[in-house]
């Protein structure tokens, strides 16, 4: 299983954290398929009080492989359901090689910023992202998805498929002025 010890820092020298992934190729590799499942299963824990306390991970949304040193385009995501009455995941899949088809004109960020795994301290200011966004990937069986995601989930995709092109959050951050956001950016959570 993936531990915080398995997940490389921005401050850290030699990584591939900044670098520019590979595309995966299908059928996926018997490593491929368990990083896949290692991922998802990072998230799955680490959105668990008792066992997240219990191996001592941070609770995480998403994750992609560049944040455990693996240069591919592959990222786990898992946005759980805001829905006291059903908690089934609003978005839950390994993307892989996730490409943007389409997005909108208007953006959206989080009210609060957003922090990372791979980054150990708070960076303040609004990162502005498309709001609603058209996401085309493959899942691990290599077939092909197109889904429509805006709000929460569109954010939570743009931060990973970010680490597939070695983007981090604060680099979207505006210098001068970190609490500047676009006309019209959808603010929430
Ligand atoms: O480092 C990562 O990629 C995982 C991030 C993803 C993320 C951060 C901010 C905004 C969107 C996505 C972690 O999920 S950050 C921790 C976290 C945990 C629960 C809810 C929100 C953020
Ligand atoms: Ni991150």
């Amino acid at each position: 299983m993936i531990l915080m010890k398995d997940i490389v820092r921005d401050d850290q020298e030699g990584t591939v954290l900044r670098d520019y992934a590979a595309k995966v190729s299908f059928p996926l590799t018997e490593e491929e398929q368990q990083l896949a499942k290692d991922l998802m299963e990072y998230l799955e824990i680490s959105q668990d009080e008792e066992l997240a306390e219990k191996y001592g991970l941070r609770a995480g949304v998403g994750l992609a492989a560049p944040q455990v040193n693996v240069s591919k385009q592959m990222a786990a995501v898992l946005v759980p359901s805001d829905d006291e009455e059903d908690d089934t995941p609003i978005f839950k899949d390994v993307i892989i090689n996730p490409v943007i088809i389409s997005e909108s004109v208007q953006m959206g960020a989080l009210t609060e910023g957003e922090g990372c795994l791979s980054v150990d301290r708070d960076i303040a200011g609004y990162v502005p992202r498309h709001d609603r966004i058209t996401l085309k990937y493959q899942d691990v069986q290599g077939e092909t998805h197109k889904v429509r995601l805006k709000h929460y989930p569109a954010i939570v995709c743009q931060h990973e498929i970010d680490h597939l092109h070695g983007v981090l959050f604060y680099d979207h951050i505006n210098k001068d002025n970190p609490f500047e956001a676009p006309e019209g950016t959808v603010f929430f959570g």
